[in-house]
């Protein structure tokens, strides 16, 4: 079956307060179905903001990102899936006996399942070059993206730029989730690597992580809808 727009879009809670995240999932309930809490709001609110929103009935998608030697991310997947997220990140840069370390520790409560990040969609090539990688963002994402399989990680996050290979390379199973989403004519700010919601989802994305587009949005609801509709019209 088919999955619905609603579960194919991760609105990204960037916000420093558990009011202002919840002032903005009030306003696209009944829209959205997805929550993202990223760094910055969970380190100022904890598992207490993810448990808030399972419990009103959304699916969380923890984005925290870990990154350490394999012993302290496991420690970090047990402690941050006690709240029941659905999808939680890891970078593959970290390496795959980190990757495969946390593949395992994700077994626990709730059983996350584990995204790799392979080359943030911040970065051109450029940046990537100036921390030593030769290789194009789209030969590092394939080989990272490949460690990431081989090392039990269930899916992975990379730009549109690069998903319609790894949906070649990876198969139709794969979960491919994509941020730098940038529907025609809104603000780019620091993202490099970005396509328009359709252009994602017909290149082969599973889901799309949206945030300013719709967070900074004069009507939220509004820019979700429409988003959900070049979803579904992509589908
Ligand atoms: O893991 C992520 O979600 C992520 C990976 C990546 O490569 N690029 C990226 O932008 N993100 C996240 O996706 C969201 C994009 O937000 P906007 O640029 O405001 O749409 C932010 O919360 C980022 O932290």
């Amino acid at each position: 079956m088919r999955p619905s727009p609603k579960d194919r879009l991760a609105v990204a809670l960037d916000f420093p307060t558990a009011k202002a995240a919840l002032d903005l999932v009030d306003q696209l309930s009944g829209t959205c179905q997805w929550f993202k809490v990223g760094m910055e709001l969970y380190y100022a609110t904890g598992n207490s903001l993810v448990e808030t929103l399972r419990n009103r009935g959304f699916n969380v998608f923890l984005d925290l990102k870990l990154h350490d030697i394999p012993n302290t991310v496991a420690g970090g997947v047990r402690s941050a899936t006690q709240a029941g997220a659905s999808l939680l990140t890891i970078h593959a840069s970290g390496g795959p006996a980190m990757m495969a370390a946390a593949a395992e520790a994700a077994t626990g409560y709730g059983s996350p399942r584990l995204l790799a990040v392979t080359v943030l969609t911040s970065m051109d090539a450029a940046q990537l070059n100036a921390t030593g990688v030769s290789s194009t963002p789209a030969e590092q994402v394939l080989r990272l993206a490949k460690l990431a399989q081989s090392s039990g990680v269930h899916g992975l996050v990379c730009s549109a730029e690069e998903v319609g290979t790894l949906r070649a390379e990876l198969g139709d199973d794969a979960l491919l989730v994509i941020p730098g989403i940038r529907p025609a004519g809104s603000e780019i700010g620091d993202q490099k690597r970005i396509a328009t919601p359709h252009a994602a989802i017909e290149r082969g994305a599973s889901m799309l992580v949206v945030g300013r587009p719709i967070t900074q949005a004069a009507n939220p609801a509004e820019a979700a809808e429409l988003i959900l509709k070049e979803i579904e019209a992509a589908s």
